[in-house]
């Protein structure tokens, strides 16, 4: 009955009758993709004036400082309310305790102060995990082969302060230890840094879909053949989500995100209508990969699957994505 309405059966009800014209796709059209939707991940390099192209994601470069704050001067200009970013920290930096990861003044604090001083209408945030800076490619501290979980979450709360009085506006923690996020609040709210916001990476899954990102900060390496299957979550699970969603809001998550994206709809979908809270995506760097890769071969139009794709998370209820994608969407949003 609802599906239909009080239409009736076909002679008398056709669904095509709405779908005629332009215009009237428009006037019954459900879900929209706007600029406003988009979070802009940004890969930042040491150095001065230089973009280093990233062969597993065609289009993304890695950017000095400067070239950081110019692209955060376009993403202001575009309309996009956030970036996101992420340092390729130098190998010789890379170490088991992962210091770097505590330095007030490494890459991505630096940035994000040289950002900051733009005074930009623009949101920063910034990824909470160890992988950046650790010399075994793990998200957190690794204990006779095992990533141990408290040990880690005392690393995670004085990066989320280090990256808080850099100015960071949005922490987003995407290591999956239990309890991080109730914590790195704590930690926040003890430093005085209560209106720093927390997206949580709640659902993330332990996926093959992130190896071009891990191209990109230099993660892949050092990884070798080991995975993250012992904290981030299996593939196959669903209910899981909804318990790792609900753990995260009560210690004080501001905004949830289920990632990967396009392999997860049906995650975003129970996550949105169970909670009904601030819900993100993040369309991963494989699926940009993927797309880029079949366009590349003239298998499909690049454009119009990735607003296809961009506004089918808008479908399943997403408030926001995190993609690759972001200014050429945004260009293409603001052209009509
Ligand atoms: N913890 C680090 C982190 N933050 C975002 C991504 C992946 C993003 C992407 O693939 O685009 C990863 C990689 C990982 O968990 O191994
Ligand atoms: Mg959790």
């Amino acid at each position: 009955m609802a599906a239909t309405g009080s239409l009736g059966d076909y002679p008398h009800y056709r669904p095509r009758r709405n779908r005629q014209t332009e215009w009237s796709r428009r006037l019954v059209r459900e879900n929209h993709l706007t600029v406003d939707d988009l979070i802009w991940p940004i890969f930042v390099q040491p150095g001065k004036a230089t973009r280093t192209p990233i062969g597993s994601l065609p289009g993304v470069d890695r950017v000095t400082i400067d070239l950081a704050v110019e692209e955060a001067q376009r993403a202001a200009e575009l309309g996009i309310p956030v970036i996101a970013l992420f340092p390729a920290t130098p190998s010789e930096l890379k170490t088991p305790q992962c210091q770097e990861a505590i330095n007030p003044d490494n890459l991505v604090c630096q940035t994000v102060r040289a950002i900051k001083e733009q005074a930009l209408n623009l949101g920063i945030l910034c990824d909470v995990a160890l992988d950046p800076y650790s010399s075994h490619g793990q998200d957190g501290l690794v204990k006779d082969g095992y990533v141990v979980n408290d040990e880690t979450i005392e690393m995670l709360c004085q990066q989320s302060i280090v990256q808080a009085q850099a100015g960071c506006d949005i922490i987003a923690p995407s290591d999956m230890m239990d309890g991080r996020i109730g914590a790195i609040r704590k930690a926040l709210d003890h430093d005085g840094y209560q209106h720093v916001q927390i997206m949580s990476y709640a659902a993330k899954y332990a996926s093959a879909f992130y190896g071009p990102f891990r191209d990109a900060v230099g993660s892949s390496g050092s990884l070798g053949t080991g995975d993250k299957k012992t904290y981030q979550m299996d593939p196959a699970n669903t209910d899981e989500a909804l318990r790792e969603v609900a753990l995260d809001l009560k210690e004080g998550a501001d905004m949830i995100m289920v990632k990967p994206g396009m392999p997860y709809l049906d995650i975003v979908q129970r996550v949105k209508e169970t909670f009904r809270q601030p819900t993100y995506v993040y369309q991963v760097s494989g699926e940009y990969a993927m797309l880029h890769a079949a366009a590349g071969n003239g298998w499909l139009d690049l454009d119009k699957t990735m607003l296809e794709s961009l506004t089918a998370f808008k479908r399943a209820g997403a408030d926001g994505i995190l993609t690759y994608f972001a200014p050429k969407a945004a260009e293409i949003l603001n052209n009509g």
